[in-house]
């Protein structure tokens, strides 16, 4: 039987040594790697003959001990028992749970291969210490692996698991499930970490389960930069943390903390990245300033990386996008996604042709926003339903639900997507699938200026990368400001139409840099009533 046991699979370093760059040391290159932050290691050669199998087992124990990162061998209990190190990992070809179990003893760490549900009940009814559930991508490393799961699987696995009972009398009681640590294997890299660890919950489950790290092999093994690499994935992997541990956070949605959001914008002054249609461009780069943030448009690939490293916002808006346009979108997000930074993703007229319906879909399925925006029929087109109709980019009054009927939608894509979902209308409906905030404010004049819109979206950015453990409150006070500064704008003496009204809303936006202020005295306290306009649900 298992007793409980502390080791750390943030970053689980899984070796292969036909990988390794010219010129590098296994040993060397694992010291590396821990020094960059892998975690745990795990010794997997493969090819490698019993007796060089345990001499090097022997060398790289010698060097991970002192540094007190556990070292497991890959599916050889002979070669852990020779070797004396702290654990094993086995798959279902391997010696079973229970013989490696007698061999090593209790004190050792046995971890568990999972690729399906019959994989996870019988190492439930095992209750090993670890699973590692994959493949999560497909992966030249294994040839053999298991169809890949994508992370819609690894979350129904990760569901499933949850509900297992672990065995009887053991140290994991009856949740076996919602306690046992997973790591996902498989096709991990730098690119798709931010997507995996952000969409690996199951929120189904009451106790929601997520991943306790991820397990890689080639993303280390074969980089010349090992500490390097290492030092980004555990640096993702603590700084982002699992959706259902943000979401149990208090929500607090107060006047004080919706100002501290603007604060820190212009504290912060993120740069935000846009790709937005060229109807907008001005517009949007008005509204990014007048917050304090610092708007950058740009759509050549081979500086979306650099730009990312600046650690903004990326607002991706597909108004004027053609099909060539695809896989420029797809770089920008995904080289947000490796530095964690936030994107708002507004599927303008997804529901209008199939381009744009083809468009979206690409960018949702292949990448993690962690905002998408858009009209009722757009956040439909995007959840995938075929029969929705829009007339151009603009809502349809007609084709209208009623408000309840448009909240269950904005939930169901947050819930699927394990983001944050706006669905614009009369009423605003901001939602994470959990908390819904509806924000019932604004101004006619907005449906006659072009571009208010889609400007909302570089707001959200801002304020998401200028607050980024705060992302869902964020959303809210971005929204809420801006219709709130919409009918405030409209109420200035000078403004007379749309044309004047625009000018009135810059300025008004502007207002909110001043915020840290003492409001009363500089006559500007419109921003101090943002959160009694708000609705929770
Ligand atoms: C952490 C982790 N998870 C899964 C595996 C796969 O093990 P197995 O199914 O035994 O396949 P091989 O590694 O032997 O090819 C793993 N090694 N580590
Ligand atoms: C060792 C292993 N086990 C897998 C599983 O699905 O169980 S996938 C895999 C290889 C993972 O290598 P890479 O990080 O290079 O994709």
């Amino acid at each position: 039987m298992s007793s409980p046991k502390k080791f750390d699979l943030s970053v689980y370093l899984v070796t292969d040594s036909s990988l390794l760059p010219p010129g590098a040391t296994l040993v060397d290159h694992v010291l590396k790697a821990i020094r960059g932050g892998a975690t745990i290691v795990q010794l997997r050669e493969k090819k490698m003959a019993t007796r060089d199998f345990i001499k090097l087992g022997r060398e790289l124990h010698e060097a991970t001990k002192p540094l007190g990162v556990p070292l497991l061998i890959n599916d050889r209990v002979d070669v852990a028992v020779a070797v004396g190190c702290e654990g094993i990992h086995v798959g279902w070809d391997d010696c079973s749970y229970e013989d490696a179990r007698k061999l090593l003893g209790d004190d050792k760490i046995i971890g568990l291969s999972v690729s399906n549900k019959e994989q996870a009940e019988k190492a439930a009814a095992a209750g090993c210490d670890y699973i590692g559930v994959g493949p999560l991508y497909a992966t030249k490393t294994k040839p053999d692996h298991s169809p890949p799961l994508g992370t819609q699987g690894l979350r129904s696995l990760l569901e499933y698991i949850a509900t297992l009972p672990g065995p009887e009398g053991s140290h994991w009681g009856g949740a076996w499930g919602t306690k046992v640590p997973a790591v996902a294997i498989g096709g991990i890299n730098l690119d798709n970490l931010h997507h995996v660890m952000y969409q690996s919950v199951s929120p189904q489950h009451e106790n929601k389960k997520y991943l306790s790290g991820i397990a890689v092999v080639s993303a280390i093994m074969a980089s010349p930069e090992p500490e390097e690499v290492c030092k980004k994935f555990r640096k993702m992997v603590d700084e982002v943390p699992p959706f259902a541990v943000r979401q149990s956070l208090y929500i607090e949605l107060g006047n004080a903390k919706f100002k501290s959001i603007f604060q820190n914008v212009v504290i912060n002054r993120p740069i935000v990245h846009h790709i937005t249609n060229n109807v907008v461009k001005n517009f949007s780069a008005n509204v990014t300033l007048a917050l304090g943030a610092s708007p950058i448009m740009s759509e050549d690939m081979s500086e979306f990386s650099e730009l990312a490293a600046f650690k903004g916002g990326l607002v991706l808006n597909m108004g004027t996008s053609t099909r060539e346009a695809q896989p420029m979108l797809l770089a920008a997000v995904k080289a947000a996604n490796a530095h964690g930074n936030p994107v708002v993703f507004d599927p303008v007229g997804a529901g209008a042709t199939s381009l744009r319906r083809e468009t979206a879909s690409m960018v949702v399925g292949n990448s993690f926003c962690d905002v998408i925006k858009g009209n009722e029929q757009e956040i439909m087109a995007v959840y995938g339903l075929d029969n929705v109709k829009q007339r151009g980019v603009d809502s349809d009054p007609a084709a209208a639900g009623s408000l309840e009927h448009k909240i269950t939608h904005a939930k169901a894509l947050a819930v699927r997507e394990r983001n944050i979902v706006v669905m614009t209308g009369n009423v605003d409906i901001v939602t994470d699938g959990s908390n819904v905030c509806l924000c019932n404010d604004g101004h006619g004049f907005m449906g006659d200026v072009t571009g208010t819109g889609c400007s909302l979206g570089s707001v959200i950015a801002a304020c998401l990368a200028a607050n980024p453990l705060d992302k869902f409150v964020a959303t809210c006070a971005a929204v809420c400001a801006y219709s709130a500064a919409a009918r405030v704008a409209a109420g200035k003496k000078d403004v007379h139409g749309p044309a004047s009204w625009q000018v009135a809303f810059l300025d008004t936006l502007y207002q909110l840099r001043h915020c840290r202020e003492d409001a009363p005295q500089k006559g500007y306290p419109w921003w101090e009533s943002l959160a009694e306009r708000v609705e929770k649900r």
